[in-house]
């Protein structure tokens, strides 16, 4: 049977559990003494995020988890699944999923690296976010499928994606994608409809269209491409840095994630007529054009060319830079996949 801390927990059963929710300190005394028994109990923890996407999944959550034998550590507020993550990976746990959207994600998978085990344990995904993104270019599909992926799924090792000022100190952490320009103010306003039709770029075109004046990101990218450096400065409208997922040309937008390169797409600034009319959309999804450049790369420097930094969005999650060193840690991390996921999708 499985154990639940925070709001999930049985009155009866929670007692220091209960408390152990609250636990987001990085003193190991502290957490022991609020956590008498050790810490966590289970081999496998699940750190539920319960506001993710529409938060009405609580019950099936609960109850695939429990049948699963995980212990549950359901979040109260932003940023404890990190701490979660590292207390269950501490405790020795060898499965630790994350039962969010992106920003779960990516704070479980922090967490992990919090405790130098991202290459010690299985991370799982559970899709209860709004976008969901990762779990959908690992081939997880819903929530159920994602505890019978935990259960018998492949079980691949993806590359981690590591930024920081400096290449040595990677600040951040990406398993999806950092996105910096109009994608991240726009996405709350996007239309399905748009989404269907233009997939990434609708994010573009209706940010071109919402805000009456987008300042252009002035960026030198510089990146470190197999065979050749390549440099790109220019006023960006938008740059994805993918790890396992790709701006969509023709086919998917899952990216190759285990062959330690990112898949850069930068979108140059051009007029919004340009970008409007259909030719010049069909271009954007081709191959390179006037406007999009790509890059494939093991490493990236990425800086701001004007005195503000930029707000990158790291898996969702927003931190400001005005120069970034983006890196990749190759297949350190495993995690089970479902049957519809692809290693390699463009066939390189
Ligand atoms: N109990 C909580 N109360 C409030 N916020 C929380 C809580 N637990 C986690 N969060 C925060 O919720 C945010 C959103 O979570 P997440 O990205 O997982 O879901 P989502 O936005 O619905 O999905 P997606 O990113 O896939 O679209 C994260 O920044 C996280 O820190």
């Amino acid at each position: 049977m499985s154990e639940t801390w925070g709001a999930l927990a049985d009155p009866d059963t929670s007692g220091d559990a209960v408390r152990g929710a609250h636990v987001v300190t990085d003193d190991r005394a502290e957490r022991e003494r609020l956590l008498p028994d050790g810490g966590v109990r289970s081999d496998r923890v699940l750190v539920y995020n319960p506001v993710s996407g529409n938060g009405d999944h609580r019950e099936e959550v609960r109850e695939l988890a429990d049948r699963a034998g995980f212990t549950v550590l359901e979040t109260q507020a932003g940023g404890e699944a990190v701490a979660f993550a590292r207390l269950a990976a501490d405790a020795g746990a060898d499965l630790v999923a994350a039962a969010g959207g992106d920003g779960t994600v990516n704070e479980v998978a922090r967490g992990l690296d919090a405790a130098d085990a991202l290459s010690e344990v299985t991370f799982g995904v559970v899709p209860t976010g709004t976008g969901n993104n990762f779990a959908g270019n690992l081939g997880i599909e819903s929530i159920e499928h994602a505890f019978e992926v935990l259960a018998d799924g492949e079980r691949r090792r993806i590359d981690v994606a590591t930024a920081g000022r400096d290449a040595k100190r990677g600040d951040e952490l990406f398993l999806n994608s950092c996105i910096a320009g109009l994608t991240a103010e726009a996405s709350a306003s996007t239309s399905p409809e748009l989404k269907d039709r233009l997939g990434m770029l609708a994010y573009v075109v209706t940010g071109l269209r919402t805000l009456r004046e987008f300042d252009a990101l002035p960026l030198a990218v510089e990146a470190d491409c197999p065979g050749a450096d390549k440099a790109w400065t220019g006023d960006a409208v938008m740059v994805l840095v993918g790890n396992a997922r790709r701006f969509p040309a023709e086919g998917r937008s899952q990216a190759n994630c285990e062959d330690g390169l990112l898949e850069v797409t930068i979108i140059e600034r051009m007029p919004p007529a340009d970008l409007l009319q259909e030719a010049a959309i069909h271009r954007l999804f081709g191959d390179e054009t006037e406007h999009v450049t790509r890059l494939l790369a093991p490493e990236l420097q990425v800086d701001v060319r004007r005195d503000d930094p930029v707000g990158f969005s790291f898996d969702g999650e927003i931190a400001e830079y005005q120069s970034l060193t983006i890196g990749t840690r190759e297949r350190v991390l495993e995690i089970p996949v479902g049957e519809s996921y692809e290693p390699n999708p463009e066939g390189r």
